[in-house]
């Protein structure tokens, strides 16, 4: 899943929650795409940060539902809402962060879309 919350006030703060990696499941797509479409349309939101949990930012796809039927929103279309945001997004990454074209381990850092 993906929890939403407040915090500084006007800053929504959108955290992966899949252990044991913070894995891009289903549920977890399906997450971001509803607390993304919470934090947009809250006024009092100025800016979002998306981050994951226990010292890992994420897994990339969740290996697990490799060979299952696919369920949830696709994953490409979620990254392009979030780098056609209206608002601005940062990516508070630690630890592991996988993607498409690579990975990478670090001890903390951000990227901004
Ligand atoms: C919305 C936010 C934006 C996020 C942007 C993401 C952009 C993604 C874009 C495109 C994606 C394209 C497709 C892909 O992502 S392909 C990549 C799929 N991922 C992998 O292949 C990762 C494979 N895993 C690893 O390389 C390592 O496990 C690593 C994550 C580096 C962690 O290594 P380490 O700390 O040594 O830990 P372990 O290898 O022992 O693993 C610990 C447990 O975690 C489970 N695991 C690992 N990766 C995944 C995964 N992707 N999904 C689900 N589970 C995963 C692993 O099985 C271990 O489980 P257990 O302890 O039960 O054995």
């Amino acid at each position: 899943m993906a929890q939403y919350t407040r915090v500084a006030g006007s800053v929504g703060l959108i955290t992966l929650q899949n252990p044991p990696v913070n894995a891009l499941s289903a549920m977890v797509r399906q997450g971001v795409v509803d607390t993304m479409e919470r934090a947009l349309s809250a006024p009092e939101v100025k800016s979002l940060v998306i981050c994951g949990q226990k010292e890992t930012f994420c897994g990339g796809a969740d290996i697990r539902e490799f060979g299952t039927k696919m369920s949830g929103p696709p994953l490409t279309p979620l990254i392009h809402a979030i780098e056609a945001s209206t608002k601005p997004v940062v990516a508070a990454i630690e630890g592991v962060a996988l993607g498409q074209t690579g990975a990478s381990r670090g001890d903390s850092g951000s990227t901004a879309s």
